[in-house]
Order: structure tokens, then C-alpha cells, then sequence
């Protein structure tokens, strides 16, 4: 696996409390990588230690195998954005950028690049920081970010504050950038963003990992979904045949089996099948809160509850 940023048995204390509690993971190079978790989880901490912001108290994480602090010109390999509104407040936009392509050592032509790469106009980069919306310092963050030409991005919450044709925009953004090789590590509470956008996840509750792997793995089809012309008889017949079918809630029967099976035992009953295909599978949602369930803050009410 061609890992650009990884992740080794990353603890991180304060006093006695655990914010980051042993994790372990890897990014690929021309993969997104959706980093999810409840609030407090750990998610802004780990990408804080990558960034060479806070000290590890246990473990490490690498950037091509060094640390971010060992890196000789570090915005030229990895791009971050952390905290978007962290920009110096009395600086324009483009002075901002303007001084971060002198420290690297780009040509100030990069600076009207970046400009129009996240769409802000030659005015708004004229403007003083204090005055920026939240999405339009995302934007500037993100050219920050990019001014190096690194091939690494780690970015905390990019999408806040943006809006919907913005969000639109930064997806279309960050597929690009991975196609081309890029490895990008991106947090987000906008599940359905990650969804769309990610091809590898790591959810962390408590400052755990509670799961990693693919999306395709993560929220793998389970079972099948048949529609018939006796979705009652065909129920009864797979139950007889030892598979557990529950009626669906927009119609016909979910089965916790392999079509081919559904489909062999509804031809001994002569039961003609309108459907037949692969389960949906789990949403992120959905996997999301069931993971993470005992770490969220807020507990959906139960009937015993109330
Ligand atoms: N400097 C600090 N001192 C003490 N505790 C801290 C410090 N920084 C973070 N923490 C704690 O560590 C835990 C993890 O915080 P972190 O910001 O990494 O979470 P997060 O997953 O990014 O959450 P969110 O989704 O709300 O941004 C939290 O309980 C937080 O209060």
C-alpha cells in the first residue's frame, strides 16, 4: 500500500484525560480519506499532531515517513488547514497568501493562481480578513493550503461555512486532486459529503478507532431485496427454507441471503419474481450513529425512556 500519511499507535494525554487513545491508521495516496467522528473524538487533536501543532505523548504520525517537523519545506508536501478562521484577522486575503508564497519560496504569480483556483476575486482578496464569511476564509484557507503544490492535504472541517454550490465545488476540488496522485485526509460532519466524495474511512469515538477500512467494504450491501407477485407466500417459503425475510418498508422483502438463493427458492414455489438484486446496503449515517453511539452527546429518546 502506497501510505502517505500514517498513523502509529497515536496516543495524546492531557493531565489525565485521553484525547487520542492508541490509533493506528494509513492514507493512500490518490484516496480521500473521510476522517468522521462525534464531537470531541479526537479528530482536530490527531490532525494537530500531524501537522507538528501539538506533541504526541505517545506514538507518531508521518508524513512520507518523517515527521512533520523534519520536513525541510513542509507546505511543498503537505497542505493544512486546520482552523479557518485562525487567518491573521487584519491581513487581506491576499497578503496572507502573498507572504505564505514568499516563505515557501513559490513566485508571487502563485498567489493569483491560488486566487482563482477557489474562486475569490481580485476585490474580496483585497479585503481584511476580519470582514471574510466563514466559506470565504475556507477558501482562502484552502489556497493556503495548495500554494506549495503539496501532494498531501489534511484538512479539518474545509467544508464549514460553505455554501451548497461551494461545498459542490471543493468535492469536485478534492476528487480531482486525488486522481491526480494526491492523498488527502479530510474531516467533516457532513456525513453525506464524505459519503460522496471519500474512497477510504476511519471513524474514531472517544478517541478510538471504531472502524476503518474502504467505503465500498464499510458500507457493503447486505443481503437482498425481491419483490414478487406473493411477497406473503414467497416470505413463508424462504422462512421454511431456513432464511430470515422481513416485509420491507417501501414493499416487498428484505432477505439476509445471496439473491441467487432467494431466486432458487422462489422457483420450487413457482413464485414469479418482479425483483431481484443486492441489498442497499448501510448508509453512512446510519453506520455513523450506530458506531458511535455510546460517544454521542446526544441519545435519541427510547419508548422505555419517556
Ligand atoms: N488543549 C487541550 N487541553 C485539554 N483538553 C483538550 C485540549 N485540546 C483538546 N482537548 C480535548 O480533547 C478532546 C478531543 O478534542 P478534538 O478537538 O480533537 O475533537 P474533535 O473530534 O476534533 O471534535 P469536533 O468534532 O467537536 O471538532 C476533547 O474532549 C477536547 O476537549
Amino acid at each position: 500500500m502506497n501510505a502517505m500519511i500514517t498513523v502509529e499507535n497515536l496516543t495524546k494525554r492531557y493531565g489525565d484525560y485521553v484525547a487520542v487513545d492508541d490509533i493506528s491508521f494509513a492514507c493512500r495516496a490518490g484516496q480521500v480519506t473521510g476522517f468522521l467522528g462525534p464531537n470531541g473524538a479526537g479528530k482536530s487533536t490527531t490532525m494537530r499532531i500531524m501537522a507538528g501543532l501539538t506533541p504526541a505523548t505517545a506514538g507518531r504520525a508521518t508524513i512520507d515517513g518523517r515527521t512533520y517537523r523534519d520536513l525541510d519545506n513542509p507546505a511543498t508536501e503537505v497542505g493544512v488547514l486546520l482552523d479557518a478562521s485562525a487567518q491573521h484577522a487584519g491581513r487581506t486575503g491576499e497578503e496572507i497568501l502573498r507572504l505564505s508564497a514568499m516563505t515557501i519560496g513559490v513566485p508571487r504569480s502563485r498567489v493569483d493562481d491560488m486566487l482563482e483556483l477557489v474562486s475569490l476575486t481580485p476585490e474580496e482578496a483585497g479585503r481584511r480578513v476580519r470582514n471574510y464569511s466563514l466559506g470565504m476564509r475556507q477558501r482562502l484557507g484552502l489556497a493556503n493550503a495548495l500554494m506549495g503544490d503539496p501532494h498531501i492535504l489534511i484538512l479539518d472541517e474545509p467544508a464549514n461555512g460553505l455554501d451548497p454550490a461551494g461545498i459542490h465545488w471543493m468535492r469536485g476540488l478534492l476528487r480531482d486532486y486525488a486522481d491526480r496522485g494526491g492523498t488527502v485526509l479530510l474531516s467533516s460532519h457532513l456525513l453525506h459529503e464524505i459519503e460522496i466524495v471519500a474512497d477510504d474511512l476511519v471513524v474514531i469515538g472517544n478517541g478510538r478507532i471504531v472502524a476503518q477500512g474502504t467505503k465500498a467494504e464499510l458500507l457493503a450491501g447486505t443481503g437482498t431485496v425481491v419483490r414478487s407477485t406473493d411477497d406473503t407466500a414467497l416470505a413463508t417459503a424462504l422462512i421454511t427454507a431456513g432464511l430470515r425475510a422481513q416485509a420491507a418498508t417501501g414493499g416487498g422483502l428484505n432477505v439476509d441471503a445471496q439473491p441467487a438463493d432467494v431466486g432458487a427458492v422462489a422457483a420450487v414455489q413457482g413464485i414469479a419474481l418482479t425483483e431481484l438484486r443486492a441489498g442497499d446496503g448501510a448508509r453512512l449515517e446510519e453506520m455513523f450513529l450506530s458506531l458511535t453511539a455510546a460517544d454521542q452527546r446526544e441519545q435519541p429518546l427510547t419508548a422505555g425512556a419517556l
